[in-house]
């Protein structure tokens, strides 16, 4: 290669190579788990890529919401190996959506999703692919908890098992008429491993959590408002019209620029997760982020009356 096309090359790859390490460096950040914790990250992807089937899709909107799409309709949306991989691949897209501010995640045929898939879950079931499966969507779901967007998870039909756990990993859940959340586990001789159990008793306490765990309970959208399980029951049970009021009950949130949008979700993320002082400094941070920005600056011009 000439010596002025080195010249010009250099910057350009040096720039990619940074910003390559700037985004694993983010992933560990945000993950739970790695080689210390005797994670085997590229062993079990390699286990899970070998059970396909199904796929996770992305849409992603102009109005700044995604559409998570969990689509093995065959299967009442259960994850397959490849699904589980793809999962963490749209997670990755997610956290470099800089324009995003909502997501939605539902699944394919009017139903949420069944949980792992049962025939790959069987191939699987020595205790070290557990571990490591379990290892491998509690950083992906974490990852997704942690995402700068406001995340409803649109239950229509059934979640159960797995599918149960990922919608508590959404900051909001939404039922649609006769659809179901059962954390069917205790009947297949488990307790979650993907992070649902943790996430669960911060949601509805301790108490309700072990009644439904230990009584692997049916919860339909009455309880499951009545437990603060679920914000709203949505009027209709047709997959598209069911959407269509996810995305206009979500749009009340995400209404006005990302950068504060992103701001207000980091700032309860915080809240939730960190000990108090350490939450206060890193809502200083973010505060940083938006004091003086451009909609402030414009809402100072503008002056609106909060009436
Ligand atoms: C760590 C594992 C744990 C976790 O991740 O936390 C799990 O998730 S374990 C999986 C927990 N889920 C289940 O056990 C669900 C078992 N399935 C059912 O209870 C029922 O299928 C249903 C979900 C209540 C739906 O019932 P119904 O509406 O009557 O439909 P079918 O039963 O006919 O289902 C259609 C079709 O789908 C297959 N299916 C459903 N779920 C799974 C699954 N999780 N894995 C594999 N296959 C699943 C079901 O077998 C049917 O297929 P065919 O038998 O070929 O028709």
């Amino acid at each position: 290669m000439p010596s002025k096309m080195i010249e010009m090359a250099l910057p350009l790859w040096k720039n990619l190579v940074q910003t390559t390490k700037k985004r694993i460096l983010q992933q560990r950040r945000l993950s739970l788990y790695n080689g210390a914790d005797g994670y085997e990250e590229e062993l079990i992807k390699k286990k899970l890529q070998q059970f396909s089937g199904g796929s996770i899709n992305l849409s992603k909107e102009d109005n700044g919401i995604g559409i998570l799409t969990l689509n093995n309709p065959k299967l009442m949306n259960a994850f397959t190996g490849t699904m589980m991989v793809e999962l963490q691949e749209r997670v990755t897209e997610l956290e470099n959506w800089k324009d995003g501010k909502g997501l939605i995640i539902h699944g394919a045929g009017n139903t949420f999703c069944s949980g792992s898939d049962l025939n790959a879950v069987k191939e699987i079931s020595n205790s070290q692919d557990g571990m490591n499966m379990c290892m491998f969507m509690q950083n992906t779901l974490t990852r997704l908890m942690r995402l700068p967007l406001i995340s409803v998870a649109l239950v229509q039909g059934k979640a159960f098992g797995g599918g149960a756990e990922l919608t508590t990993a959404c900051d909001f859940r939404l039922m649609t008429p006769g659809s179901e959340i059962r954390f069917v586990h205790k009947h297949m001789g488990l307790v979650p491993g993907w992070g649902g159990a943790a996430r669960l008793v911060r949601i509805v306490g301790s108490g309700a959590a072990l009644q439904l765990l230990a009584g692997a309970a049916r919860v339909d959208p009455e309880r499951a408002l009545s437990l603060g399980l679920s914000e709203e029951t949505l009027p209709s049970s047709d997959q598209t019209r069911a959407l269509g009021e996810a995305r206009a009950w979500l749009s009340h949130y995400t209404e006005g620029p990302a950068a504060v949008i992103r701001a207000v979700k980091k700032v309860v993320t915080a809240g939730r997760e960190l000990p108090l002082e350490d939450a206060l400094r890193t809502e200083k941070d973010i505060f940083g982020t938006v004091w003086g920005g451009p909609a402030n600056l414009e809402a100072l011009v503008r002056r609106p009356k909060h009436k």
